[in-house]
């Protein structure tokens, strides 16, 4: 089987900072996939430069086997950024955000059909923002913007997902809501790539997960990742029980 997302010896620097060496790591169609590790281990450069934001230095990223380029374009991979590197002044609805998920479905005058329009509210409407969407994106709080951008990832009909931090500063609710919107994704096929910082939702948000510091520590069942050892190894303590003894 030809998988969703296969990252090769990617290493990637900023100047004088390395941020990835030699990262690897498999992702099989139908499957979630945590990405853990401490803050600065690499995560958000990993989905960038699957995105083509930052440009490896050595490596190579393949999605579905093709070049990740063609899959941005065709929107075959969706990316949900972490918020704080959003323009939230942007006069934009959260309907227009979730529509941009089709641009790659549309022609280059990019008007909107009647199947586009239906694709955005049905996807608002998966994600509880139906009420809300005529608002500008930065009149929402954090965890509805979340939902906004799962929404335009639903009506992309992504293949793969990339999510960074869906689920910081959101509440419980929203969290519920995400991990089976990405569940009920999962099971039509496509796959998810996903950063948190939830280690107790591991179990439930995935089917695999990987610990990142700047290289790939392991790769295993969210079980596997959860072992104090392992764990220690990436965060040099046990992060489970320093939250639980604070
Ligand atoms: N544009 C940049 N210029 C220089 N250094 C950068 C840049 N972006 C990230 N870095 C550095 O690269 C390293 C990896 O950062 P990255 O954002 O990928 O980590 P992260 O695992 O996503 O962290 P967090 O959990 O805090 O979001 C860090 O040392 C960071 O300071």
């Amino acid at each position: 089987m030809t998988p969703a997302l296969h990252v090769s010896g990617v290493s990637v620097a900023y100047r004088d900072v390395t941020a990835l060496i030699d990262a690897s790591l498999t992702l099989e169609p139908g499957r979630v996939c945590g990405l853990v590790g401490m803050n600065g281990s690499g995560k958000s450069t990993l989905f960038k430069a699957i995105m083509g934001v930052v440009r490896p230095d050595t490596g190579s990223i393949s999605i579905f086997g093709g070049l990740p380029s063609k899959a941005r374009k065709d929107g075959t991979v969706s990316y949900v950024p972490q918020s704080e590197s959003v323009d939230w002044t942007f006069p934009v609805s959260v309907r227009e955000v979730v529509m941009m998920g089709r641009y790659g479905k549309q022609n280059w005058m990019r008007t909107p059909r009647a199947v586009d329009r239906e694709a955005v509210a049905a996807a608002i409407e998966r994600v509880d923002l139906t009420e809300l969407a005529g608002r500008q994106i930065g009149q929402l709080s954090g965890g509805q913007r979340k939902r906004a951008f799962v929404a335009r990832a639903i009506a992309q009909e992504a293949s793969l997902l990339l999510l960074d931090e869906p689920f910081a500063g959101v509440d419980k609710r929203t969290e519920a809501t995400i991990t089976r919107l990405l569940r009920e994704l999962t099971a039509a096929g496509a796959s998810v790539l996903v950063s948190t910082h939830d280690l107790h939702a591991l179990p439930d948000l995935c089917d695999e997960a990987v610990l990142l510091q700047q290289r790939v520590l392991m790769n295993g069942t969210p079980q596997d990742v959860l072992r104090p050892e392992n764990l220690a190894m990436a965060f040099g303590v046990d992060p489970l029980r320093t939250s639980e003894a604070s």
